[in-house]
C-alpha cells in the first residue's frame, strides 16, 4: 500500500491543478483552495474525496470520479474524450497478492446501473455469454446523475464507494469496472486477464491516446491508459477504426488503427446508434457462417398455448392520408393469423375518401375482435393524439402487446403476428420495403440532426445479403411492442413538436434505451407508395400502375398469367393463329366497366368521329377511348409489361419494345343501341380484344368470328384475352348481342 499512500494525494493535487483552468465541475476536498483561485464562480458541483489512507479500490474510484466529474471546454477535444471516457479501470483490491500470476484471481465485472433497460440487459447477457461475474450497484434506486452533460457521474461514484466496502480485503480479486447501457463484452475471464495482465500495472484506464493531460502523471501513480483500445474499446472518434471481424460462429473487434482486438466496447457519448449497430454482430450476435444467433435466442413461443390464453394484443391502425389499396391492408390485417378474440382494434382515419373502406372492414369483422374503436375524420383527432392515446388504451387494458400499423403496409405474410411475438424484443418491426427501391420503414443510422443517414450494412439487410434482427434507431410504419415498454413511451408521438410523430416516437424509445429491432428473416409484405395518389376516379388504383405495380399487378393482373409465359407451356388457340390467354381479374374488369360507365360519354357509333385523326371510322363502335379518361399511359404500360411478353411467346421474331398503339378504348354493345360489328380489318399488327363480362350471364349471344376460317369465339370468358394479326388473314366481326350489354376493351398493336 505505501508507494500509493504516500503519492496518490499529491498526485491528485497536481492533476487538479493541471486541470483547474477548464474546470466547470470538480472534485476536491479542498474547496477553499478553488475558492481562492477564484474558480469557484464556475463550479457546479463538488464531490468531496476521502483524505488518506486511499485504499486501492478508492483510488481507482477516486480517479475515475476526477475522470468522470471534471467538464472541459467544448472547443477541447481531448478533454471531451476523456470524459467520455467512462469505461475506467482494472484495480487490484490486493496490493500483496500483485505478483501472484493473474489466472489464480477472481475478476469480478462492476457497473452502476440504476433500471434495468435493454442496453443493460443486452449488456448482462454478454457478460452471462462468457460466464463472467457481475456485482451491479444502485439498481431500482433513483437515478440523481442526471447526464454527462450537467453532473455526471457523481452519483455514480457515491453508489459505487458504498457498494464496493464488502470488497476491501478480499484477495485475489481483480475488479473491472464497466457502464453498463452502453457497453458490451465479449470475450471471458480468461481473455480479459491475461491482456490486463500484459499492461503490468495496477489501474488501467480505458483512454485514447490524445486525452490524458499529463503522460508524465501517469507513471507517478501506477495507471496505464489503454490508449490502444487493447481491451476497452470507446467509440466516440473512433467508429472508423473498428472493423468486426468473424471466425467461424466467432464475432470479434479488430482496431484497424492500433491492430489490436478489443474486448469491450463502450458506445461512449453521441455514438449510441451505432453503438447497438455493431452489438447486433458482438457476442457472436450475427455472424457470416452462422447468420443470425441472437434470433434464436430468448424466444418466446406461443405454439404450445391454447388459442384462447394467446396474449392479448392491441391492433391499431393509421389511416392519415389517402392511401392506395386500403382494401387489401384491411384483408391482410384480417387475414393475420391470430384469435381475433383476443384482438382489440382501433382504426385512427383521418380521410373521408376511406370512411366506405373502414366501415366495410369493421361491419364485416366487428363481431369477430373482441373490441372495435374507430375515430372518424370528422372527430379531427391528430395522429400524435391518436398515437400516443392507443398507448394509454392499451395499458387501461391491460393489453400485452400493441401492434401499429400505417395504412400504406401490406402484410402479405399472414404469421406476422405470432412470428413477432416470438422474437420477444421490446419494439420489433418486419422489415418493409417499397418494392424496387430501396426505401424502407427502418434507418440504419442517424444524422448529426437526427434525420436519416445510411449505416455501412444498411443495404445489405434491405437487400437481404443480412439476415437476422437488427438494432436500428428509428421505426416506422409497423412495429410491434411489448407492453412493458409502453410506460416509457407515454406521450412519446408529442414529446418533440418540432418532428414528425414517427421520428419523435423513436426519439423517446432511443432516449428510454427501449430498443428497437427490425426483422428480415422473413418476407412480410411491402409499402405501398401514397404520394401523387390520383383520388379524382372512381376506381383510383386502376389508374395507379406507375406508382404500386406490384399491388397492381396482385389487384388486376389474371392469377394464371404468369403460367402462360412459362417453358412448354400449352396456349390456347380457338381459331387459327388466335391466341386465347387469361389477363386481368373479374375486379378489372368490374371496375374497368364502372370507370367508364362512370365517365358515360360513348361514342354514337357514327362514322364521323372528331376523336380520330382523319374525322371518319370505317367501321365505327360504340366506345370510349382510353385518353377520355386519363388512362392512356397506363395502358400503355400495360401493353408494354404484360402484352407484349404474350404476344413474343405465339408471333416468334416480332420484336416492339414497347408496343405502340393510338387505338385502345372499350367497346359496348346493346341489341338496342349497336348489337353487332359488320366484317373488317382492324387498322393493327396485332389487336388484343378482352372480355369484360360474362356471357349467359351479363348479356346473350355476342362473341368474334374469323371469316377466312369460318372460326368463331362464342362464349368468351370474362378476364379472358384473344390475340390475332389484324390486317390481311383475320377478317372478322362482332356476333350479335341480342341481349343484356356486351363489353369489351380493344387494343390495336402497330407495331
Ligand atoms: O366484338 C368483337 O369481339 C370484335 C370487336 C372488333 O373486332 C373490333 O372492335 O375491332
Ligand atoms: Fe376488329
Amino acid at each position: 500500500m505505501g508507494r500509493q499512500k504516500a503519492s496518490s494525494q499529491p498526485v491528485l493535487q497536481k492533476i487538479r491543478l493541471h486541470l483547474l483552468r477548464q474546470l466547470q465541475y470538480v472534485i476536491s476536498t479542498e474547496s477553499k483552495f478553488l475558492v481562492k483561485l477564484n474558480i469557484i464562480k464556475n463550479v457546479k458541483w463538488i464531490l468531496p474525496i476521502p483524505k488518506n489512507p486511499l485504499s486501492p479500490y478508492q483510488s481507482a474510484v477516486s480517479v475515475h470520479a476526477l475522470l468522470n466529474a471534471v467538464k472541459m471546454s467544448p472547443a477541447q477535444v481531448w478533454a471531451r474524450t476523456l470524459l467520455f471516457a467512462l469505461c475506467f479501470a482494472f484495480c487490484l483490491a490486493s496490493q500483496e497478492e500483485e505478483k501472484s500470476p493473474l489466472q489464480d484471481h477472481d475478476l469480478l465485472v462492476i457497473t452502476v446501473a440504476t433500471k434495468e433497460n435493454d442496453g443493460f440487459r443486452q449488456f448482462m447477457k454478454s457478460a452471462k455469454k462468457y460466464g463472467l461475474d457481475v456485482k451491479v450497484f444502485g439498481m431500482g434506486q433513483e437515478w440523481l446523475g442526471g447526464t454527462m452533460d450537467s453532473i455526471g457521474g457523481g452519483h455514480k461514484i457515491n453508489l459505487l464507494k458504498e457498494g464496493l466496502k464488502p470488497y476491501k480485503s478480499r484477495k485475489n480479486l481483480i475488479l473491472m469496472f464497466v457502464d453498463s447501457y452502453d457497453v458490451i463484452i465479449t470475450a471471458d475471464k480468461e481473455a480479459i486477464l491475461e491482456k490486463f495482465s500484459k499492461f503490468n500495472s495496477r489501474v488501467v484506464i480505458s483512454a485514447e491516446n490524445t486525452c490524458w493531460p499529463d503522460r508524465s502523471l501517469a507513471h507517478e501513480w501506477d495507471i496505464k491508459l489503454d490508449t490502444r483500445a487493447e481491451i476497452f474499446q470507446n467509440l466516440n472518434h473512433a467508429l472508423d477504426e473498428i472493423m468486426i471481424k468473424y471466425k467461424g460462429d466467432h464475432s470479434y473487434m479488430y482496431n484497424v488503427k492500433t491492430g489490436t482486438l478489443p474486448i469491450v466496447l463502450h458506445g461512449n457519448g453521441p455514438i449510441k446508434p451505432e453503438f447497438f449497430r455493431l452489438s447486433n454482430y458482438l457476442a457472436d450476435g450475427w455472424t457470416t457462417t452462422s447468420g443470425c444467433q441472437a434470433c434464436k435466442e430468448d424466444l418466446l413461443d406461443l405454439g404450445s398455448m391454447k388459442e384462447a390464453d394467446y396474449p392479448l394484443v392491441q391492433v391499431a391502425l393509421f389511416i392519415e392520408f389517402p392511401t392506395p389499396f386500403i382494401r387489401e391492408f384491411f384483408q391482410r390485417v384480417s387475414n393475420l393469423i391470430y384469435p381475433k378474440s383476443n384482438i382489440n382494434l382501433y382504426i385512427h382515419n383521418t380521410e373521408e375518401l376511406h370512411t366506405g373502406d373502414v366501415s366495410k372492414f369493421v361491419d364485416e369483422f366487428q363481431d369477430q375482435y373482441n373490441r372495435v374503436i374507430v375515430t372518424p375524420p370528422e372527430k379531427r383527432v391528430t395522429e400524435r393524439v391518436a398515437r400516443d392515446w392507443v398507448i394509454e388504451e392499451c395499458m387501461r387494458r391491460n393489453c400485452n402487446y400493441l401492434l401499429m400499423l400505417d395504412s400504406i403496409v401490406q402484410l402479405t405474410n399472414p404469421e406476422l403476428l405470432t412470428s413477432l411475438i416470438k422474437q420477444n424484443r421490446s419494439i420489433i418491426a418486419p422489415m418493409l420495403m417499397r418494392p424496387g427501391k430501396l426505401w424502407s420503414n427502418f434507418w440504419g443510422a442517424l444524422s448529426h440532426d437526427g434525420f436519416y443517414a445510411r449505416s455501412e450494412d444498411y443495404m445489405d439487410i434491405a437487400e437481404k445479403k443480412k439476415i437476422g434482427l437488427w438494432n436500428v434507431p428509428h421505426l416506422g410504419n409497423a412495429m410491434l411492442i411489448q407492453a412493458h415498454c409502453l410506460p416509457a413511451l407515454k406521450q412519446a408521438h408529442s414529446d418533440d413538436l418540432n418532428l414528425d410523430s414517427d421520428m419523435s416516437f423513436s426519439q423517446v424509445a432511443r432516449s428510454k434505451m427501449v430498443f428497437m429491432y427490425v426483422d428480415n428473416q422473413a418476407h412480410w409484405g411491402h409499402l405501398v407508395y401514397a404520394e401523387y395518389f390520383d383520388t379524382n376516379h372512381l376506381n383510383n388504383e386502376l389508374f395507379d400502375i406507375f406508382n404500386n405495380p406490384l399491388d397492381w399487378k396482385e389487384r388486376y393482373i389474371h392469377k394464371d398469367y404468369d403460367k402462360a409465359l412459362e417453358e412448354g407451356a400449352v396456349i390456347e388457340q380457338p381459331c387459327p393463329d388466335v391466341y386465347w390467354f387469361p389477363i386481368v381479374t373479374d375486379t378489372f374488369c368490374d371496375e374497368f366497366v364502372a370507370e367508364f360507365e362512370n365517365f358515360g360519354k360513348w361514342s354514337g357509333g357514327k362514322n364521323h368521329d372528331p376523336r380520330l385523326a382523319g374525322g371518319y371510322e370505317n367501321v365505327p363502335t360504340v366506345d370510349i377511348h382510353m385518353n377520355q379518361v386519363g388512362l392512356e399511359q397506363q395502358w400503355l404500360k400495360f401493353l408494354e409489361v404484360y402484352i407484349r411478353p404474350l404476344q413474343e411467346a405465339v408471333f416468334t421474331g416480332y420484336y416492339h419494345n414497347p408496343p405502340q398503339a393510338i387505338m385502345n378504348f372499350i367497346v359496348r354493345y346493346r341489341p338496342d343501341e349497336q348489337p353487332l360489328l359488320r366484317p373488317h380489318h382492324d387498322a393493327s399488327t396485332y389487336t388484343i380484344n378482352i372480355a369484360l363480362n360474362r356471357p349467359g350471364i351479363d348479356f346473350e349471344g355476342g362473341g368474334c368470328r374469323f371469316v377466312r376460317y369460318n372460326c368463331s369465339i362464342t362464349s368468351p370468358r370474362k378476364g379472358w384475352m384473344f390475340m390475332h394479326p389484324g390486317r390481311l388473314t383475320h377478317y372478322h366481326e362482332g356476333l350479335r348481342t341480342t341481349s343484356g350489354t356486351r363489353y369489351i376493351m380493344i387494343s390495336f398493336v402497330d407495331p
